[in-house]
């Protein structure tokens, strides 16, 4: 895995962005696309999966509890599947890498196999907590022996038949509302997870088009209610999976602060739990449209053109945050280069991500010569309007792929090179990152370049 080969990499100053470029797969669909096409009964194909090395975790796991997959092609995957209930015992311990999705996701799923399973991943993820699943998973019989804080390495004994449960989400987390609705998968009757706040609904989705009983009602609040009937059986489907919002924001970002820019992403996912980035950055502003919307597999999707945009700083509504928990990172990069001050807050969960993306995010921005203040739910952001950051500084990626990559587009931005003490984390979830970026940038001084597709 990539903590093993620390591998730096240098970012400078750029002229325009320009060119048509498609991301990889989206990370959440994939790793939903290959578990639930683990339990179908029979051949799954996928088409699009993102080969990113957190899907390749969940990939692993899920061989080693008794799925056949085989990739066929790039980004091609067939599936054959074990059934519900029909999981295996790993031979050995399940390394989940730095993914969070895979560990709190796969917990869910052997929760309600007889079988025990032990989870171990980097330094990262074993800094994370699991205690928001494990207090669930236990109201539905599962037993847990977890690290000190409830963390990795963990061993979980599932329990056969588990306890169906109601559950009011305590934390807007898709990834603890997701891990209920696997283990409810194999549990009799009806499991029950009520959501205040909505998150990506991406399970939902995908357990409907397996063919699984579950029903959403949503109140006048907004409050949604989900029902799942267990004890199912999944048909095997064909999946094409999008191109992922999160990746997408990080060229999109990279246009719009740029001078001259004009970049288009096509077939991104614009599921309407992905899509707050966007949102927020036309808020600030952002030339941003969307061409040939379409639905792919249960999906909305798009091609997104991104223009260099004079972005004005705003103030964030809390309630947005979980439809672009993941891309506050690379929104606080265009904060700092807007006009005024832009306010964040109600953002505690982004201090339990892969790294402490408030406090990495405010030390390193800061660094750069970004005026940036740390609230402890938040960062405040005044921007430069449009000028140049200083740069001339090494930024600890601390294995945190969001960290790194904002820092690579934060360099482009800046008069001095900015060094990224190591950028392979970017891999899990964006392997070609570093060349589509460099293949749509054109040198300062150098003449713009033809439109290239990569
Ligand atoms: O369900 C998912 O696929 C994800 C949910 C989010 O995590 P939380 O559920 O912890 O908010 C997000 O940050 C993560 O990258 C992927
Ligand atoms: C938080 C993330 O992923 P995970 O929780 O799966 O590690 C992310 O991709 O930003």
């Amino acid at each position: 895995m990539h903590e093993a080969h620390p591998r730096p990499a240098t970012f400078c100053h750029s002229g325009p962005l320009c060119g048509t470029f498609r991301v990889p797969g989206d990370k959440s669909i994939s790793h939903r696309a290959l578990m639930l096409s683990a339990l179908a009964v029979g051949e799954s194909r996928i088409t699009g999966l993102l080969e990113g090395e957190d899907v390749l975790s969940t990939a692993a796991a899920m061989r080693a509890m008794g799925a056949t997959i085989h990739q066929t092609g790039e980004g091609c995957w067939t599936v054959y599947g074990v059934g519900v209930g029909g999981l295996m015992q790993p031979a050995g311990a399940l390394d989940m890498g730095n993914s969070g999705t895979s560990t709190r996701l796969l917990m869910g799923l052997v929760a309600s196999h007889r079988l025990t399973a032990t989870f171990i991943g980097d330094a990262s993820l074993s800094k994370r907590p699991m205690g928001r699943v494990i207090d669930p998973l236990s109201l539905m019989g599962a037993e847990f022996n977890a690290s000190p804080g409830g963390t990795l390495p963990l061993m979980v004994h599932g329990l056969v038949p588990a306890i169906p449960i109601q559950y009011r989400l305590p934390v807007a987390s898709a990834q603890v509302k997701s891990a209920i609705l696997l283990a409810g998968l194999n549990t009799p009757g009806i499991t029950e997870i009520i959501e205040p706040v909505p998150t990506r609904d991406h399970s939902e989705r995908m357990l409907h088009g397996f063919g699984a009983d579950l029903t959403v009602e949503v109140d006048g609040n907004g409050t949604r209610t989900i029902r799942l009937i267990g004890e199912a059986e999944l048909k095997p489907q064909i999946i094409d999976v999008p191109g992922d919002p999160s990746s997408a924001a990080f060229p999109i970002v990279a246009a719009l602060i740029t001078p001259g820019s004009e970049v288009t992403i096509t077939h991104v996912g614009m599921n309407p739990t992905r899509t707050g980035i966007y949102r927020m950055l036309e808020a600030m502003g952002a030339d941003l449209t969307y061409a040939n919307q379409r639905e792919v597999g249960g999906e909305p999707v798009a091609d997104i053109t991104a223009r260099h945009s004079i972005l004005r700083g705003i103030e964030v509504p809390p309630d947005i945050a979980p439809s672009m928990i993941d891309e506050f990172p690379i929104f606080f990069v265009a904060a700092s280069v807007a006009q005024g001050r832009t306010i964040t807050s109600g953002l505690e969960e982004l201090r339990v991500k892969e790294s402490d993306r408030l406090a990495l995010m405010a030390a390193g921005l800061t660094a750069v010569g970004a005026q940036v203040e740390e609230r402890a739910d938040g960062l405040i952001i005044n921007g430069t309007g449009g000028e140049n950051l200083a740069g001339g500084v090494t930024i600890k990626s601390a294995l945190d792929h969001r960290i790194a990559m904002s820092f690579a587009v934060a360099g482009q931005r800046c008069t001095h090179n900015v060094t990224i003490d190591d950028v392979s984390p970017i891999a899990t979830s964006f392997p070609n990152f570093e060349a589509m970026l460099s293949a749509m940038t054109t040198p300062l001084s150098a003449p713009a370049k033809a439109v290239v597709d990569l």
